[in-house]
């Protein structure tokens, strides 16, 4: 028997999960005027959450290894590419909210179940700049 028991959770209560993944690739910033304009690269931080309210019988809402699986192979799809030759960076701009919104779009069919869903994407271009989409 290797049930264990579960603590009461109030039906409003929230668990936030988050993993992080990291990608290195190159773009520029069409239509930008500054030095962002030109060919340069960044080693992309990303940041997946997933939130949910049940857990499952060994007391998780999901797995990070599960989170973090789908997230690897989300950002293999940009890992050390040129962004701007690959789509939908080819026509959309690369900036990090289109980076963000691609990711978020890219996971939330493996992560999205009935007791938890994929609720935000974080995407750090260096120490100091992040942006946060939520949908
Ligand atoms: N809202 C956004 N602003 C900027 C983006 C973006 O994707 N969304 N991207 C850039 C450039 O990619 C640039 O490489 C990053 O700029 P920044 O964060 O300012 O980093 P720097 O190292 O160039 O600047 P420091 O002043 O040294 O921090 C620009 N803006
Ligand atoms: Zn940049």
């Amino acid at each position: 028997m290797n049930d264990s028991a579960a603590l009461p959770i109030p039906a409003n209560a929230q668990f936030t999960l988050t993993v992080e993944v990291e990608f290195a690739a190159a773009h520029h910033l069409r239509g930008y005027e500054g030095n962002c304009a030109r060919l340069h690269g960044h080693n992309w931080k990303v940041i997946v959450e997933v939130t949910g309210n049940k857990l499952d019988k060994v007391g998780m809402v999901m797995d990070f290894k599960t989170m973090k699986k789908a997230a690897r192979a989300t950002a293999e799809q940009l890992d050390h590419y040129y962004l701007n030759e690959i789509p939908p960076f080819d026509t959309v701009n690369p900036t990090a909210e289109n980076i963000a919104v691609w990711f978020f779009d890219e996971l939330s069919s493996t992560l999205n179940r009935p007791n938890a869903r994929l609720s935000g994407i974080t995407i750090w271009e260096n120490d100091r700049s992040a942006v946060t989409y939520r949908a």
